[in-house]
């Protein structure tokens, strides 16, 4: 499934992103040009304040451009109304954040069938993934826990469920382990090659050298610009459904 000759999943072109004016001009992104295929995982390493939170938010949407393009399976994005923008969020990307942003007064199950609905799918079907999701992220014991009452590492755990209950094109991941300790650090970074192995297209913006080795490719991103570090590789892809396993 990688290969450079697909056409990519998602893709970016001369992508600019800029904050403030003048003497407190900000080039927060500029002018990337990224393709990733599917099936592929990518990480992006770099400073504080380089701009890799701003790019993994052109890439997913969730902020519009100051230039360049954003296609997804070949459709731009980044010029779509609010609206397209809205069911696209909700039916081809899926986002795992550093701080959860679970819903505190849904349960685990809840969480995750959410996003399957908001997708469109039925409410039995929706729960029946959620629960399969749990059981494969090794939650199947606490799906009616409230987020207060897991862990970090679980709520994360949670959160990646979650994220792949809508079936999305790609999961973006910002420092997905930035709140863990490090015994929790490990069983998501287990989650994340069970993940790129299972053939999830995924991008992720980490600190971590441990998470970002479980990558088909890394990137490094130095004042708004990206650089490939890992190229030509192959990357390992299965079919979707093959999560290990965790302990509960
Ligand atoms: N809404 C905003 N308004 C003004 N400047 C912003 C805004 N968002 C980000 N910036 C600036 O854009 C640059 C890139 O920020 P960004 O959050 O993308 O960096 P980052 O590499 O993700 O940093 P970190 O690793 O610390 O999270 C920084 O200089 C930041 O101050």
């Amino acid at each position: 499934m990688s290969n450079a000759a697909d056409t990519p999943v998602l893709s970016a072109r001369g992508l600019r992103k800029e904050y403030g004016k003048g003497e407190g001009l900000v080039r927060a992104v500029d002018g990337v040009d990224l393709d990733v295929s599917a099936g592929e995982t990518v990480a992006i390493m770099g400073p504080s304040g380089c701009g890799k939170s701003t790019l993994l938010h052109l890439l997913g949407g969730l902020d519009r451009p100051s230039g360049g393009e954003v296609r997804l399976n070949d459709r731009r994005i980044d010029n779509i109304s609010e609206k397209a923008l809205a069911r696209m969020r909700r039916t081809d990307v899926s986002y795992v954040f550093q701080s959860f942003h679970l819903m505190e007064e849904l349960t685990a199950v809840e969480n995750v069938e959410l996003s399957a609905l908001l997708a469109g799918r039925p409410p039995r079907a929706a729960r029946r993934r959620a629960e399969e999701l749990l059981k494969q992220v090794g939650l199947a014991g606490r799906a009616r826990f409230l987020p207060s009452a897991l862990s970090g590492g679980q709520r994360q755990r949670v959160a990646v469920a979650r994220a792949l209950s809508n079936e999305p094109l790609v999961v973006l991941a910002d420092e997905p382990t930035g709140n863990l300790d490090s015994a929790a650090t490990l069983d998501v970074l287990q989650l994340f090659k069970d993940l790129r192995d299972s053939g999830q297209t995924l991008i992720m913006v980490t600190h971590d050298a441990r998470i970002a080795a479980t990558a088909d490719r890394k990137f490094s991103m130095r004042d708004g610009a990206l650089m490939d570090e890992t190229w030509p590789t192959g990357g390992t892809t299965g079919q979707l459904g093959t999560l290990v396993r965790l302990e509960d």
